[in-house]
């Protein structure tokens, strides 16, 4: 509540004028059966057709001004309603850039997007229909109870009990209801979650023939979903029962004693027809109003679900003042070394790992131990070992997607802990392990990492990436790619990946299994262009295949998170075991 709260504060006029819009709106509806009275009152007086037409004319500005009220109320409502939307939905997506891998695994993805789509939908529109059904309640219950005692204490006090009565009929409702819409909203992220395993594996589920079983888990998800969904609607067919009871009873009750009373002249006629509208018209907002409130619980759960991901403290953050003077950008935006004068450039290790280790938050083991290597600019470093012995992780650290347990990583000199997250980022060029391409047109991609690229600069990144195959598509860099670049073969998509990294000037590149799906022609080739494209940084390739880092300057070999060994291929096949195995077995199957 306190971060709704936070995001209405910009709004407090909009909120005010909405009241006051309210308060118009609310009093029109009240002062017009008032009106009505005063006519059958005079008409049953036997008084002329000009103070009738008088009340009227009241009647009529009474209604307009009513209108104007509602109208404006519902506009106001609207239009705060889909700024707050806005507002609430940037917020989260901005803190969830902010989330380290970690971070993202607590939620999981189909509990962000269902947190940052529907939830805000929920708390969206319980607030309108809060502002717009509930607000008007306590100033229609006060005024029409006045209006009801103005005419007689009877009729004050029966409006009064009825009141009272759908209240306390209502809070016991929306207590009950609390739980169910809790319950409703958990079940929604399980659908969610099973419905997004079902589309993106969909040809798993195929090829393994387990349509039957993934049918019986959705079933299952939608039958829980629909259970809670039924509950909450049962009540809310209790709540519109009871209340077209109480207003077919409280209007009997006021026929009955306003009969009574002006049969015996205590009170006007026309009393009988303004009370029976002021108790219809409470007991009409008394309803709505318990038809939203029974929402309110379940936007308080979502706004619950909104704090969770705005108060959560990201486990990777910038150290204060963390922007470093001590790292200008030369012309090509690369970072400069701080190394000190002495140290030619090509000494300067780009990268350094000294005694790094590593373990995630939930795992007992290191995944990495100790590690110490350098990367050097101009030259190529690989890693190769076994899988799961810890590669992908190293590029992770690099890029401060975790952060180390014990030991260093340095770029440029400097701790990556004491960079800013974004001038570390930006001076490393990383393709991942799975290509991924957005949807949108191949230069739309291409540029993802430097906006500004020449159309020579796109070109010349494709024929590094032995992507020659984009110049014969008919539309070019302007072929348009489908989320994920489904349209692209994988090795397509990987080549694509490597252009994109290339079009952007870095100090450090990194190839994270990048080579997997090249046949071994397209493969030398690309490594044979890398070279000289990337002469003027440092360069790390993850790989599986040993014919990929067999020319590397420097070859790390992993074995369980440890360093088994560290040199070039010739050194290795003298003096480490682990690596002379990879070789053979990688030999023999070949
Ligand atoms: N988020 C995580 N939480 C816990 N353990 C993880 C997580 N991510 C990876 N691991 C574990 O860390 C180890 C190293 O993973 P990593 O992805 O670095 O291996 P890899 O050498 O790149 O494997 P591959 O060659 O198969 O890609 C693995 O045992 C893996 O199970």
């Amino acid at each position: 509540m306190r971060y709704f709260l936070q995001f209405l504060k910009p709004y407090r006029k909009t909120c005010i004028l909405i009241f006051l819009t309210v308060l118009l709106d609310v009093a029109g509806a009240l002062l017009v059966p008032t009106v009505t009275a005063n006519m059958l009152n005079l008409a049953a007086a036997g008084s002329g057709i000009t103070p009738i037409l008088h009340q009227g004319l009241i009647m009529l500005i009474i209604s307009l001004l009513a209108g104007f009220g509602a109208l404006t109320g519902s506009f106001l409502c609207a239009r705060l309603s889909a700024r707050l939307g806005r507002d609430m939905r940037v917020a989260v997506y901005k803190k969830s850039l902010t989330f380290s891998a970690a971070d993202f695994e607590r939620f999981g993805t189909a509990s962000m997007v269902t947190r940052t789509l529907n939830d805000i939908n929920s708390i969206q529109s319980a607030f309108v229909m809060c502002v717009q059904m509930v607000l008007p309640v306590p100033v229609m219950c006060i005024l029409g109870i006045l209006f009801a005692f103005r005419i007689h204490p009877y009729m004050g006090y029966l409006v009064t009990a009825v009141v009272i009565l759908l209240l306390t009929a209502g809070f016991f409702i929306i207590r009950r209801a609390a739980p169910i819409f809790e319950r409703l909203q958990r079940f929604l992220d399980r659908v969610n979650t099973v419905l997004r395993e079902n589309i993106t594996g969909v040809r798993v589920i195929r090829a393994f023939g387990k349509e039957t079983h993934e049918e019986g888990r959705m079933g299952r998800s939608f039958m829980d979903y629909a259970q809670s969904a039924i509950q909450a609607n049962r009540l809310f067919a209790a709540l519109d029962s009871i209340a077209t009871l109480a207003i077919n009873l409280s209007v009997a009750a006021i026929l009955y004693t306003g009969g009574n009373l002006a049969g015996s002249g205590a009170m006007e006629i026309g009393g009988i027809t303004a009370v029976t509208e002021y108790a219809i018209w409470i007991l009409f907002y008394i309803m709505m109003a318990q038809m939203v409130v029974i929402m309110v619980p379940k936007a308080l759960v979502c706004m619950e679900r909104m704090a969770e991901i705005l108060s959560l403290e990201p486990e990777i953050q910038d150290k204060p003042g963390a922007l470093s003077p001590s790292l200008p950008s030369d012309q090509e935006g690369r970072l400069c070394s701080p190394a000190p004068a002495s140290v030619t450039e090509n000494e300067t290790p780009v990268v350094s790992f000294s005694d790094a280790t590593f373990r995630f938050p939930d795992a007992d083991e290191d995944t990495l131990s100790h590690l110490t290597f350098q990367c050097k600019k101009g030259t190529t470093t690989a890693i190769i070992g076994g899988t799961g012995s810890g590669k992908s992780t190293i590029a992770k650290l690099i890029l401060r997607f975790h952060d180390v347990t014990a030991g260093q990583i340095s770029l440029l000199g400097t701790d990556v802990r004491d960079l800013p997250q974004k001038e570390l980022r930006d001076s490393i060029a990383y393709v991942p392990q799975k290509a991924w391409l957005f949807s949108g047109t191949i230069e739309d991609n291409l540029r993802y990492g430097n906006p500004d690229a020449s159309r020579e600069e796109l070109l010349c990144a494709l024929d590094t990436a032995q992507s020659g195959f984009v110049r014969q598509l008919p539309d070019g860099l302007s072929s348009h790619v489908a989320q994920g670049g489904t349209n692209f073969s994988g090795g397509q998509k990987q080549r694509l990946s490597i252009a994109r990294a290339l079009a952007k000037k870095a100090d450090l590149y990194i190839f994270d299994d990048s080579f997997s799906a090249l046949d071994a022609k397209t493969d030398a080739a690309l490594r044979h262009a890398l070279k000289e494209a990337t002469k003027e940084a440092a360069v790390l390739i993850i790989a599986q295949k040993v014919s990929t880092i067999l020319h590397a300057d420097q070859i790390l070999v992993l074995e369980d998170g440890k360093a088994a060994g560290l040199g070039t291929h010739a050194d290795l096949m003298e003096r480490c075991p682990v690596y002379k195995d990879i070789v053979r077995s990688q030999m023999r199957d070949a």
